[in-house]
């Protein structure tokens, strides 16, 4: 199954990111031109430093460009304002990290409702939990969950609120490759039943086969792009 382009999401041109590091500018990104289409799933790689991360933060409102425009939809977030991109992050955006950040005090269920109590119109957090293939330890801390689970727990957390654009960040990068797999499965149905824009940041090319669209970043600049002609199922993938 591979999705046409639909509507843009998000648009960038001429996006750059400039951090000072001391004396030293560190040009983390260096003009990035790139349209995300609604409910495509993407694959962003790249080697260590090439500035995934940094695109996907300034995507998700956690950071903004130094120079060049980036809009979601009709929202500008380059000029936005903190309590804008504060709001855009809470309407719009689901994210998923490396390392799963579930509160370790909570269940999985609990954790999810920490999100849904304050989310515009969240899926209930059984469903987020079923979803994900965990509706049986909803009531599992996350220290009685392996890691996997855990970031399937974090999945389920992040998808609830049905946000528009979910992120993720090296989202398999703690897992060995068949508990990655099972990661990976999540966010494709995710992305594939809630029609969620997805993109999936890594350093890892083999996932590169179950996206829609591969985007390759190289010292702050896209250095390749290709669509897929079919999305390969995450479980004949593996690393
Ligand atoms: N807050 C910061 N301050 C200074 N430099 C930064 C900051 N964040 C990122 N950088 C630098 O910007 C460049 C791009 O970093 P970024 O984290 O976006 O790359 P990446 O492709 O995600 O790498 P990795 O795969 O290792 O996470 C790197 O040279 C990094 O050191």
């Amino acid at each position: 199954m591979s999705t046409t382009p639909g509507t843009p999401v998000f648009h960038t041109s001429g996006l750059t990111k400039t951090y000072l590091q001391g004396e030293v500018e560190v040009h983390a990104l260096r003009g990035i031109n790139l349209d995300l289409y609604s409910g495509e799933l993407v694959v962003m790689l790249g080697a260590s430093g090439s500035g995934k991360s940094t695109l996907l933060n300034i995507l998700g409102g956690l950071d903004v460009p130094t120079s060049g425009e980036v809009t979601y939809l009709d929202t500008d977030l380059a000029g936005a304002s903190d309590k804008e991109l504060t709001q855009y992050r809470r309407d719009y955006v689901g994210f998923v990290f490396q390392f799963y950040n579930l509160i370790p005090s909570l269940t999985a269920r609990e954790n999810v409702i920490a999100v849904t109590e304050i989310a515009r119109n969240p899926m209930t957090p059984e469903a987020a939990l079923a979803l994900v293939g965990l509706d049986s330890r909803a009531d599992h801390f996350p220290a009685q969950l392996s890691g996997g689970e855990q970031q399937r727990v974090a999945i389920a957390r992040a998808i609830a609120k049905q946000p528009n654009v979910l992120l993720c960040d090296e989202p398999t990068g703690a897992l060995d490759s068949a508990t990655g797999v099972r990661v990976l499965e999540a966010l494709e149905k995710a992305n594939r039943e809630t029609g969620t824009t997805t993109v999936i940041i890594t350093h890892n090319a083999s996932i590169a086969n179950m996206a829609d669209r591969v985007i390759t970043l190289s010292d702050g600049l896209i250095s390749g792009e290709h669509r897929n002609a079919t999305r390969q199922a995450p479980h004949t993938l593996s690393w």
